[in-house]
């Protein structure tokens, strides 16, 4: 089945009198969740560091390029496959870490009811370690999708050790390891709403199941929810550097991926030292305000890779469009962040799904109708900044 015959199923529903359960354009499924949410549920997702000017900057930056259509290519079948790690997977987005994403499920497993949406669609995930549903508990629900592990690299490395070799028994075939936010970023409406959700307790099923962290509770305070997370607090966030790389390769076979590298010469270096992927990302510009949007930072990272790792790619996708102009400008596969919690909130793995669907029919179409039928065709188009096309 093609992602494209999504349309089809919408527009054939519509003349048998039914309409989409949920919202198509991204502005209205945006307006649906608000209205689904608690207001400090809504700015803990929605919202950003600073005035959150890069958060709309990533947004923006998409609607600055754009792509030389081809004709006369009879692209009627389109294959949207990629290869990660000699995993092939049956389309070029994936799931990016969302921790806390029960917060914005009406029954609290936001993680359960993403990675039911990845076992349906075949759209790879990336499980958090923030999620309030254990690593094993979500990796059981990926069914035959093969799932990827985010970790927060906590200050004690045996419990960074630990949550790998979970991650490992677990099936997971990757390590994606965060670096942007061993701390949390300056954001405001988290700050107004006194709201944020770990120092509720929310998501650390990963901790508390945890033997290393269990054991370094004192036995009164294992059921204790404010003890658990204060342990948390004290734990959460390792600064790493380039001297942790060889510790944090030594922890596991599987490939490793560097999330937040923006930089091209940050690319090289953990090339060099064995990394297997690199992941850019500027958080959704949930971290640092006032900085460049992603995509303005892909193209140096893709050049300085040179084809050597897979290059992952998120902040500001929203759409088809966004997912090929990404994949165009040479990103190995694509984050779906913000969008896949508001389906969560509009309608748990229903809703998930809805948007996944939505996203990869849009990308499908678009390359049709480009006479780009390949992602090895779209990595050749003429990419060219809106208003440029003369120079
Ligand atoms: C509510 C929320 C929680 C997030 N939690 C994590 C996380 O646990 N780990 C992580 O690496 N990134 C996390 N991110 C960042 C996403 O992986 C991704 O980089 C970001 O959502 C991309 O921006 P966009 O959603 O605006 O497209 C989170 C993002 C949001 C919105
Ligand atoms: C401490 C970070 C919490 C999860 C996260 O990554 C986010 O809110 O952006």
């Amino acid at each position: 089945m093609a992602f494209g015959d999504y349309q089809n199923e919408i527009y054939f529903g519509g003349l048998r009198g039914s309409v989409p359960p949920y919202p198509v354009a991204f502005a209205a499924l945006e307006l649906t969740a608000e209205a689904a949410l608690p207001t400090s549920v809504w700015s803990y997702v929605a919202g950003g560091a600073g005035d959150e000017r890069t958060q709309r900057a990533n947004v923006e930056a998409f609607a600055r390029w754009g792509i030389v259509p081809r004709m006369l290519v009879g692209a009627t079948e389109r294959d949207l496959s990629v290869d990660l790690f000699g995993i092939q997977l049956p389309s070029p987005i994936f799931l990016a870490p969302v921790g806390v994403v029960g917060i914005a499920a009406q029954d609290g497993h936001g993680d359960l009811a993403a990675a039911r949406a990845s076992a349906a669609t075949g759209v790879t995930m990336i499980a958090s370690t923030l999620s309030e549903d254990p690593l094993e508990a979500v990796g059981d629900a990926l069914g035959e999708t093969p799932g990827l592990f985010q970790l927060y690299t906590p200050k004690d490395r045996d419990l960074a050790a630990s949550l790998v070799s979970r991650a490992e028994a677990a099936g997971y075939k990757a390590i994606v390891v965060t670096l942007d936010t061993w701390m949390t970023g300056w954001r405001p409406r988290d700050l107004t709403t006194a709201n944020f959700p770990q120092l509720r307790g929310a998501a650390l099923a990963n901790y508390v199941t945890d033997p290393v962290f269990r054991a370094a509770l004192p036995e009164s305070s294992r059921n204790d929810p404010r003890a658990i997370v204060e342990q948390w607090a004290s734990v959460f966030g390792n600064p790493l550097t380039w001297a942790d790389l060889p510790w944090l390769r030594s922890l596991t076979t599987l490939p490793i991926i560097l999330k937040g590298i923006c930089a091209a010469d940050d690319a090289r270096r953990a090339i060099d030292v064995g990394i297997d992927g690199i992941y850019v990302s500027n958080h959704g510009g949930r971290q640092a305000n006032g900085g460049l949007p992603a995509l303005d930072m892909l193209p140096d990272v893709v050049a300085a890779v040179a084809g050597c790792v897979p290059v992952l790619f998120d902040s500001g996708v929203r759409s088809g469009s966004d997912v090929v102009i990404a994949l165009a400008m040479g990103a190995t596969a694509v984050g779906i962040g913000r969008p896949y919690v508001y389906g969560v909130a509009v309608g748990g793995t229903a809703g998930v799904i809805h948007v996944l669907r939505s996203i990869l029919a849009e990308a499908d179409l678009l390359m049709g109708v480009n006479g780009l039928p390949t992602i090895a065709s779209l990595r050749t188009a003429d990419l060219r900044r809106v208003g440029a096309l003369s120079d």
